[in-house]
């Protein structure tokens, strides 16, 4: 079985975040391992408070794992100071992994700062540059670039100036564009469009980390970086379309539903 790590944020309700990514992990048949860089106090409506882990503990954490395991794939998520991307970014240029999804978290669905803003320099100086893919939403996309993104055309010429921060492919994903939500992949080569199918419930709590997840899951599994979009796209689409009734606000995916299709209560 291959292992598949995520250094990023707890989210207490386990819609985002660690949880999700180490969910998605186990559907996708491989090992899960963790690095917490912050905990959440969160739930389906909003996120209510964020503490640091302090960088040496990060640090620690992925000594002890890469000291000990073999990594086939490392995944990154909310990461919200300087201090910790710093120590992050050091880390893996040691242990140097195959694989670095990369999900640029910054802001939550409910509108929380989960990076703070003089991180963002750090972000694209120290972990950009040692992405595999680099897989923002249509906002992070606009944050990275101080653009707006509005539309296809416009996401295409964002992911080549992403693309020129250094990572080896972008994707820049289309949840919150109008109408369908189409994904863009550029590699340094050429563009390619992911086109997904809307699904019209409000199960989007974690998406991003679901689907990055799944893409590191996959690329440890052997799969191509198109393949892993692809697979990973497809997995994101049910687990939205089978997604849990759960809080009073934008409810979880569903990570269970291949083996439990009728679940989508808790009861
Ligand atoms: N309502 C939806 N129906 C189908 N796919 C969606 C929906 N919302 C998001 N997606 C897909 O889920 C993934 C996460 O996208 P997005 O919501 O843009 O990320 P984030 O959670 O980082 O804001 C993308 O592949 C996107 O196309
Ligand atoms: C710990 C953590 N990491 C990431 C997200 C982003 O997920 P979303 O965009 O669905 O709010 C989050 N809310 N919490």
């Amino acid at each position: 079985m291959k292992t598949v790590l995520t250094i990023a944020g707890s989210d207490s309700s386990g819609g985002a975040g660690i949880q999700a990514d180490l969910k998605t992990f186990s559907a996708h048949g491989v090992y899960g391992m963790s690095v917490i860089a912050a905990v959440t106090a969160q739930n389906t409506q909003g996120v209510l408070a964020v503490e640091d882990i302090s960088p040496d503990m990060i640090g620690k954490q992925i000594d002890a794992i890469f000291t000990d395991i073999p990594v086939h794939a490392v995944k990154i998520g909310m990461v919200s100071d300087n201090a910790s991307i710093k120590i992050i970014a050091d880390k893996l240029k040691i242990y140097q992994p195959e694989y670095i999804v990369l999900d640029p978290v910054m802001v939550s669905k409910s509108g929380y700062d989960l990076l703070k803003p003089e991180a963002k320099q750090a972000l694209i100086e120290e972990l950009l540059p040692l992405a595999t893919v680099i897989t923002p939403n249509l906002k992070e996309a606009g944050v990275l670039i101080d653009q707006s993104i509005t539309d296809l055309q416009e996401m295409e010429q964002a992911a080549e100036k992403i693309y020129n921060f250094g990572p080896k492919a972008v994707l820049i994903k289309g949840g919150h564009l109008e109408g369908e939500p189409v994904d863009v992949l550029y590699d340094g080569n050429s563009w390619k469009h992911f086109n997904g199918k809307r699904i019209n419930k409000n199960n989007t709590h974690g998406t991003g980390c679901t689907l990055s997840s799944a893409i590191a899951g996959n690329l440890a599994n052997g799969h191509t970086l198109e393949e892993a979009v692809l697979k990973a796209k497809t997995y994101i689409e049910g687990a939205i379309d089978h997604g849990l009734a759960i809080g009073k606000g934008v409810g979880p995916t569903n990570h269970l539903y291949q083996w439990f299709p009728e679940t989508s209560v808790i009861d």
